[in-house]
């Protein structure tokens, strides 16, 4: 069932009324009749929403503009707003976006790792696609390790797709970053067709079958193959006359996000402004979280460790040299202590700060 095309009340959790029973008054109506809308792209205060009227199958992309109370209020990709005035979308005609739902999922970023300051991507998204290339560009197990902690921080599911297997010199563990995630439960989806250079047909079947009925949010560096990816899903769609690309090619023309609907009934948020994730937003304990390999070794730490060294208190040193980690348990464990490092760039005292207010 395609969680955008239907919209009932059931299916949107409304914000509770602060003013309990209490009739609505003129000056602040609540708007619960206004019509239901998902925002695909936000360019320079305009909205652009895709509306489909409840029980109709009559959908259509209608342009908004935020109501004054709103100014203040983030809109972003994904969110579910309510709509009134010129719902039309007739040529030069524009909406007013007076309310926005209850978010399910909120995919945020930092500026930096230093810089607290959040900044919000993506709202109700259920998956975050994180794809690299096996080569051209080299992937990092950095930035892979980064987008976990993003998604776990978010409460949304991630999925790894590798592509351009046929670059690497062992295609069915392309540049061993499959032995690397092996003990993570996500799935990991390797792509690469030498001759055409797109998708290989299981892969694109894979990922048809992964993003069905979800919102999933699309990650990579420049280069990797992304619009690659998004052309293949949405092409092969096209051919049989079900695709509706929201703002199809105009995508390039704006560095927000941008969702992109792909059948069967799931949408594809691609995010071309974002290339990484500022994490200093997230706790060394959810960082610790996106290695879940890891998470039972650091039950002996230290009260409060930040998993910096064993001379801190930290137990997971003695844990992956014992092998419950596994062969790539030391790997791993390097990987996480780069991610926490480059956190901690913050002063010392404001880390500590942070921690004792948990
Ligand atoms: N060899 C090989 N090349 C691929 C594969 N997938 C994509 N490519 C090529 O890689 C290049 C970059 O692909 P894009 O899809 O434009 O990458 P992108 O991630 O959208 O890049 P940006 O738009 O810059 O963010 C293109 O020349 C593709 O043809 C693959 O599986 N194997
Ligand atoms: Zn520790």
């Amino acid at each position: 069932m395609n969680r955008w095309d239907s919209w009932d009340e059931s299916r949107v959790r409304v914000r509770p009324n602060k003013r309990g029973s209490r009739p609505r008054t003129k000056e602040t109506p609540d708007y619960s009749d206004a019509e239901l809308a998902r925002v695909v792209q936000v360019d320079r205060g305009r909205y652009t929403c895709f509306l489909e009227a409840r029980g109709s199958a009559s959908e259509r992309v209608v342009t908004a503009m935020r109501a004054k109370a709103l100014r203040r209020s983030p809109v972003v990709p994904g969110d579910i707003v309510r709509l009134v005035g010129d719902t039309s979308a007739a040529a030069g005609t524009l909406a007013r976006l007076v309310r926005v739902e209850e978010r399910r999922t909120l995919l945020r970023r930092s500026a930096d790792d230093t810089d607290e300051a959040e900044r919000v991507i993506v709202a109700n998204a259920d998956q975050l696609l994180i794809v690299v290339a096996s080569a051209d560009p080299e992937p990092r197990t950095g930035f892979i390790d980064r987008a976990l902690a993003a998604a776990y921080d978010a409460g949304i599911e991630p999925i790894l797709l590798i592509t351009k297997a046929d670059l690497a010199q062992d295609p069915t563990d392309p540049a061993g970053l499959v032995s690397h995630y092996l003990q993570l439960e996500f799935p990991i989806v390797i792509s690469g067709h030498e001759e055409q250079q797109q998708l290989s047909p299981a892969a694109l079947d894979r990922l048809r079958e992964l993003l069905a009925g979800q919102v999933t949010v699309l990650i990579g560096h420049s280069g990797v193959g992304k619009s690659t990816m998004v052309n293949a899903l949405t092409g092969a769609d096209r051919a049989t006359g079900g695709v509706n690309a929201v703002t199809g090619r105009g995508r390039h023309t704006s560095s927000s996000a941008v969702a992109l609907q792909v059948n069967p009934d799931g949408w594809v948020v691609d995010t071309p402004g974002v290339r990484s994730f500022g994490l200093a937003h997230v706790h060394p304990d959810d960082v610790l979280a996106a290695f879940e390999d890891l998470v039972e070794g650091s039950e002996s730490c230290e009260p409060g460790c930040l998993h910096e060294s064993p001379a801190g208190g930290c137990a997971l040193d003695a844990w992956v040299k014992q092998g419950h980690a596994g062969h790539n348990g030391p790997a791993r464990l390097a990987s996480l202590r780069n991610l926490l490092h480059s956190l901690s760039g913050s002063p010392e005292d404001e880390r500590e700060k942070r921690l004792g207010a948990t």
